[in-house]
């Protein structure tokens, strides 16, 4: 059995570690933080080394994973973590639900109570946390965040980066753009373009990102 080695000793990281134990998978689990020596424990975990001293460990001995809240910053440090040779490790809580026929990326976290129905597929670093559900047929891109208690319908798609805030609905079929934040409780009844901050009942383009 390997170590699992997580990025980022923050209260998301913790959630991970918490999932992680529930699968039996790894047989210790350590993070890595920026904050050390200052901070060494979260959790029950210890924090052994920064961000820096986590390139030291053996790719041998341990799997890794990035528990980086931003979107972008989770992905390019993963993506720089599996460029110097390390396993990138997806978490599947045991009390989630995943179709054996979802496809699930390299860096994915599916949090407790979460759903992933059949035919879904999921990129890098993708979250899907508590009590979510990714109904079937979705596709999420990479670095995207699925809040607590969202719920996608069958056959919505995702842009790179995207984060679904907490509560939120999108209807069936409906394309989400990439780089975009849907707000908490929204229900997206249309498509969604790229860049934009879209917010209510039905969700509505409240700011462009790139003007
Ligand atoms: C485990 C975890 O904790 S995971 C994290 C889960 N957290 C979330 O899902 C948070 C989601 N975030 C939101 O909903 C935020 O409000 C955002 C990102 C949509 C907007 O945040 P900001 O850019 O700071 O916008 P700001 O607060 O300035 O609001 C702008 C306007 O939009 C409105 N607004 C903001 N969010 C929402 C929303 N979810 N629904 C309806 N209206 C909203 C505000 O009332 C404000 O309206 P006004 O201009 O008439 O006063």
């Amino acid at each position: 059995m390997k170590t699992l080695s997580i990025l980022g000793a923050s209260g998301h990281g913790n959630v991970i570690a918490d999932a992680a134990r529930t699968t039996g998978v790894w047989k210790e689990i350590v993070f890595f933080d920026d904050a050390w020596p200052l901070k060494r424990k979260i959790g029950q975990s210890d924090i052994i080394g920064c961000s820096k001293s986590m390139l030291e460990l053996d790719p041998n001995k341990t799997d890794v994973f990035v528990a980086i809240g931003n979107n972008a910053i989770r992905l390019s440090k993963q993506r720089a973590l599996e460029q110097a040779g390390y396993s990138v490790a997806s978490v599947v809580h045991s009390a989630a639900i995943v179709s054996d026929t979802a496809i699930l990326g390299r860096g994915v976290v599916v949090m407790a109570g979460a759903v992933v129905n059949a035919g879904a597929v999921l990129g890098c670093s993708v979250i899907v946390n508590s009590l979510a559900v990714v109904e079937h047929d979705c596709i999420l891109a990479d670095g995207v965040h699925i809040s607590p208690g969202a719920r996608l319908a069958g056959g919505v798609k995702v842009g790179e980066l995207s984060w679904v805030g907490i509560g939120a609905s999108i209807i069936q079929l409906k394309t989400v753009g990439k780089n975009v934040t849907i707000g908490a409780n929204a229900a997206v009844v249309t498509d969604i373009p790229d860049d934009v901050v879209a917010v209510g009942v039905p969700a509505k383009v409240i700011r462009h990102l790139c003007d």
